[in-house]
């Protein structure tokens, strides 16, 4: 079964809704250019109202190794998920205390694929251009560069979840702003129309 992650959670309600839902991962974005800015206090909050089995994922945009290693203790993230033109260096650093998702764009896709697989503690994780943008990539066009493992994200809503699941076949699938009624505040029927939606997915059908 494809598993969910619910992003841009910005409130003990929110995490708590998205965990009931069936959400195996919640987003906390802790880029500050972000309109999904959640403080790490709220985040430890919600983080801890969900209990173990779900993961909790900090997200962050350019931001310095060290703000990022205390945000994510401060606010208990399980793993961290890094975006923007960061070196090797950095990522394995942060790998070496959070479980990394390193978000790569379709233009990078091939060419990060090769760089990231087999790397221990480092997850890759496809998202569109402008992150939290709603904008769905070409999924086909990906396919050939999609590796086993890698986690989807960009333009994902209840509508269109299951047939990127058919093609692609991601561990996870990631979305934020299709499930919201405004910016950081979640419409409860299309998170779990999402989630079940994902979790449902039938892969048999469609050709490797
Ligand atoms: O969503 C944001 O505002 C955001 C800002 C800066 C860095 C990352 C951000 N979101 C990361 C996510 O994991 C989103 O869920 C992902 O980009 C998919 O978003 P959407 O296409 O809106 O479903």
């Amino acid at each position: 079964m494809t598993r969910v992650k619910i992003c841009g959670t910005t409130s003990v309600h929110d995490a708590v809704l998205s965990a009931e839902a069936g959400a195996d991962a919640l987003g906390f974005i802790f880029a500050p250019v972000s309109k999904r800015l959640v403080t790490p206090q709220v985040a430890r909050e919600a983080s801890l109202s969900v209990g173990p089995a779900v993961a909790r994922v900090g997200v962050f945009l350019n931001q310095g190794l060290d703000e990022v290693l205390r945000t994510a203790e401060a606010a208990r993230m399980s793993a961290v998920q890094l975006h923007g033109p960061l070196s090797r260096l950095y990522v394995e650093g942060v790998a070496a205390y959070y479980p990394v998702l390193r978000v790569v764009r379709p233009a990078d896709l091939a060419v990060e694929a090769g760089v990231w697989t087999g790397v221990s503690g480092v997850t890759l994780m496809l998202d569109a251009p402008e992150p939290g943008g709603g904008v769905p990539l070409d999924w086909e066009a990906l396919r050939p560069h999609f590796p086993p493992g890698a986690w989807l994200a960009g333009g994902l809503g209840p509508a269109n979840v299951a047939q990127a699941i058919r093609v692609l076949r991601p561990a996870v699938v990631d979305a934020v702003s299709r499930l919201e009624v405004t910016p950081g505040v979640k419409d409860p029927a299309a998170v779990r129309a999402f989630v079940r939606a994902a979790h449902s997915a039938e892969l048999e059908s469609y050709p490797q």
